[in-house]
């Protein structure tokens, strides 16, 4: 018999408008929209005063599957991620192995049917080293290459520091090449110099500075011009600067643009004045900058000079993080509270919902290309998540879903709760509890 589920009299965010209307959900597709009359063996979902989104589709995570599972794992994090209300992820390829291969990534596919809870798609990984292979590959099907977090094996040669690796990627690959933008050679320049002033215990609050404004800037302008000289499709990874967010567009549909840019949900969150409170907890790569940065970040958002919303999600234990600067791992998790974060910046005047939802949930869609999701329509899977907007909680150890156990937002009080999230039609997420057994799908990509 076909599973139906009607989520009734709630308030549907979708497309720029917030109306009432019943949603029907038949065997994994949203069916209808509107008034719908309850049959026997509809399930029904009361959502009166609650609201209805497109679920999150996340652009950025690092789940850590396979070989760097003592962080997180596709099933735990993938948990995680749908009790924040994202249903689909794109996972980044700095696993254990680093996925560098066609035939990798396969693996790793394979390994998110019966291991994730959430829709899932991974980047082919690229760096100096694999330029070769990368370009012989056929890209047009894949969802994105990147280089992100491939340094951590040394061999790394990010793209941003090789203007000619990026070239001969920029000229052969079909696919988006999301890169991370920041110029290495001068952060070890820096590194170099405040080793020598502080030893192994450089205060974190000059994380900024050593990777620094400047070596973001660079990066990220030398790698759009390169971009533009050969018509790539490049995606800047995690902006963190008021300065580079001028280097974008704004007046072109998305759907037509070649470079675009995302911001993580930390770096519009925190800003330096919370290194004395969190230190290397809130040490991430590229840092988290100043206030101005911050809210320069959160008008380009708004004036759509930034395309999406990611969170970035790199989970590493406490014991990982709680070492003297040079040693601690860069990087937190954030899926579990990227849409609450954002609710807040709502609940406080700074964004709309309709603006949330574009930039969490139609715009990672269609700047990926990903086919029939991040819209509530009719034909589209049933992926969405319903929330309150006036339950708050705070966030405890308790009640926290990462393998690692620990988040830089303990102790902060949310307005708003996930209260439920449906994926592929499935209710995966009720208040707490979990339906278990029932996987994710690939996410496609629709050139
Ligand atoms: N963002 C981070 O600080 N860390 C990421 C790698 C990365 O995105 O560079 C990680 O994998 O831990």
């Amino acid at each position: 018999m076909a599973q139906i589920i009607v989520v009734q009299h709630t308030t549907v965010v979708n497309e720029g408008t917030s109306f009432i209307a019943d949603v029907l959900l038949v065997d994994g597709r949203i069916e209808k929209i509107g008034t719908i009359p309850i049959n026997p063996g509809y399930q029904v979902v009361d959502g009166t005063g609650k609201h209805l989104l497109p679920g999150i589709i996340d652009g950025q995570v690092h789940f850590r599957d396979p070989g760097l599972t003592h962080k997180g794992d596709l099933y735990t994090e993938s948990k995680a991620a749908i009790a924040g209300g994202v249903t689909s992820f794109i996972d980044m390829p700095n696993t254990v192995p680093n996925v560098l291969t066609v035939e990798m990534l396969a693996d790793k596919y394979e390994l998110a049917s019966h291991k994730s809870l959430a829709n899932y798609a991974f980047f082919l990984g690229v760096n100096g080293d694999t330029i070769d292979e990368v370009i012989k590959t056929d890209t047009s099907k894949l969802i994105g290459v990147s280089d992100d977090g491939l340094y951590f094996t040394k061999k790394g040669n990010l793209l941003a520091d090789n203007p000619e690796t990026m070239e001969k990627l920029f000229t052969h690959c079909k696919a988006i090449i999301a890169i991370h933008s920041e110029k290495e050679q001068l952060i070890e320049k820096n590194e170099n110099a405040y080793r020598q002033k502080y030893g192994d215990n450089v205060p974190v609050k000059f994380h900024p500075v050593i990777r620094s404004t400047k070596a973001c800037y660079e990066a990220t302008k030398r790698a759009i011009s390169l971009a533009k000289k050969h018509n790539a499709r490049l995606h800047i990874l995690h902006l963190t600067t008021e300065a580079e967010t001028h280097l974008f567009e704004n007046d072109i549909p998305l759907r037509e643009k070649k470079i675009t840019t995302e911001v993580s949900v930390h770096h519009l969150w925190f800003s330096d004045k919370d290194y004395e409170r969190l230190g290397t907890l809130i040490k991430w790569n590229p840092a988290i900058k100043t206030e101005q940065d911050k809210q320069g970040l959160l008008r380009a958002l708004l004036d759509d000079r930034i395309d999406i919303i990611t969170t970035d999600h790199a989970p590493h234990t406490l014991e990982e993080k709680q070492k003297p600067y040079f040693q601690s791992m860069s990087g937190a998790p954030m899926v579990q509270h990227s849409l609450n974060c954002m609710l807040e910046f709502y609940k406080n005047g700074f964004i709309s919902l309709e603006k949330i939802v574009e930039k969490m949930c139609h715009n990672p869609a269609i700047l990926y290309r990903i086919e029939k999701r991040g819209f509530i329509k009719a034909g589209y899977y049933a992926d969405l998540t319903l929330v309150d907007l006036n339950n708050p909680w705070t966030v405890t150890k308790e009640n926290l879903l990462y393998k690692c156990g620990w988040s830089p937002l303990e102790g902060t009080t949310f307005s708003t709760k996930i209260e439920k999230t449906v994926v592929n039609g499935n209710l995966i997420y009720d208040n707490g509890q979990f339906q278990e057994g029932i996987f994710g799908m690939p996410l496609v990509c629709n050139k």
